[in-house]
């Protein structure tokens, strides 16, 4: 038995949501750059669920039925507030405060296919509003609750902020939602299905995946990547300072990627997004720093920049603070973990690798007193 160190190359499922083939990315066979260009992300929510792109009847249907689903307990709430904010992580209070959410709805344990769609929309449409709640309890300020009438990406913006975004901002946030929220087995994904192939139930899958993507070397790195551009500060230190972490062996933030040799077919859009908004807002430096970094890491290491490395100076030009960068990827992400997680007990199997034995053999036990 030989075992494979981050079980690279090995395929663990079969799945009809998304696919990488050959560097182009797919959600239910349409191409990322189409859905980009063109879908909303309540479309491609729906498509990812339902596997089919909704018809207009459905789409209204399925936006009014997420923002009338987007209010969250008072007790959580409460419960946000009684932190000490100026300590605790959004990833961390996101990650209780959907624990706690399977605590306040009755059928959190029933497994049928129904129940589990019924909670499906629940956790898509409520995840938001913790998250935006979040950020503005610990300015001191109430939580808003969403407009009928707003998109998903507008109502986000709008519950954080407490102003109706600009149309470029509702634009540029749909987009970047639309790209995060699928993408095969990436390491939240498939800590969601390890999960749930338990039969544990739909709470228990997303609570584990929030607290897979969190890491830095997978959703954590956006906010990373942010952090290394204001640490760098111009763009004539970018260089230097990227040649200085390399030698010390550190890791460039939003570089490189499991899967993805020659680009992230995501980046390219986000890229655009990252020029046009810090030059509208004044920031210019951080896309001209971004792009010197990604083509010396390019030319240096064989690396491409992955989706978190133009996201963060895109979620930074819309005024968001850095430490929300990845729960925002959660807010998009918990899109396909659902979908996953209903494809996983569809069709389910407990999941269970085997790992190769590499500790000491053969040895005796000694009592306590005499070791
Ligand atoms: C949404 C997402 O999750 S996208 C990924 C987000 N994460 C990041 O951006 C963190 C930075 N990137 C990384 O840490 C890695 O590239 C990962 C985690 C994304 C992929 O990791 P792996 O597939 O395991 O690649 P691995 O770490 O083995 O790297 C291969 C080689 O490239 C180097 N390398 C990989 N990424 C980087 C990087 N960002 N900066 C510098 N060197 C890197 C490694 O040091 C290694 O070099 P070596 O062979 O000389 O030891
Ligand atoms: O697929 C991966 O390994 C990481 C990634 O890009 C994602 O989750 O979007």
């Amino acid at each position: 038995m030989s075992s494979t160190k981050g079980l690279e190359g090995i395929t663990a499922t079969e799945s009809s949501i998304s696919s990488i083939i050959d560097d182009k990315l797919t959600y239910v066979g349409y191409d990322i750059d189409d859905l980009a260009e063109n879908s909303s992300f309540e479309e491609v929510i729906y498509l990812l669920w339902n596997q089919k792109l909704p018809k207009l009847d459905e789409l209204n249907e399925f936006k009014t039925e997420l923002i009338s689903n987007m209010d969250v307990p008072k007790e959580i709430i409460d419960h946000l507030k009684s932190y000490d904010l100026s300590t605790v992580h959004p990833m961390a209070a996101l990650r209780t405060a959907v624990s706690m959410l399977g605590l306040f709805d009755s059928e959190a344990d029933v497994m049928d296919e129904a129940a589990n769609k019924r909670k499906a929309l629940r956790l898509q449409a409520k995840i938001p509003t913790v998250v935006t709640a979040f950020a503005r309890i610990r300015k001191g300020e109430d939580p808003i609750s969403p407009k009928n009438e707003l998109s998903f990406a507008a109502n986000f913006l709008y519950m954080l902020n407490g102003k109706e975004p600009e149309d470029i901002e509702v634009e540029a946030f749909n987009k970047a939602l639309v790209l995060h929220a699928d993408h095969e087995l990436n390491a939240s994904t498939f800590t969601a299905r390890v999960c749930v192939a338990t039969l544990s139930d739909v709470y228990s899958g997303v609570t584990a995946a929030i607290s897979a993507l969190k890491g830095p070397l997978h959703g954590g790195a956006n906010e990373r990547v942010m952090a290394m551009l204001t640490e760098i500060g111009s763009v004539e230190n970018a260089i230097p300072a990227i040649e200085k972490k390399l030698e010390n062996k550190e890791k460039i933030m939003g570089m490189g990627h499991r899967v993805y040799r020659n680009g992230d077919p995501r980046a390219k859009f986000l890229r655009e997004m990252s020029r046009e908004l810090t030059e509208l807002t004044g920031q210019s430096k951080y896309y001209d720093m971004s792009v010197k970094i990604e083509e010396y890491i390019k030319e240096n290491k064989g690396l491409p920049a992955n989706v978190d490395f133009y996201s963060a100076s895109v979620y930074h030009s819309l005024g968001i603070e850095h430490d929300i960068f990845t729960p925002i990827f959660a807010v998009s992400r918990v899109s396909g973990w659902l979908a996953h997680i209903l494809e996983q007990y569809s069709n389910n199997r407990l999941i269970r690798p085997r790992a190769e034995y590499a500790g000491p053999k053969g040895q005796t036990y000694t009592p306590v007193e005499e070791r």
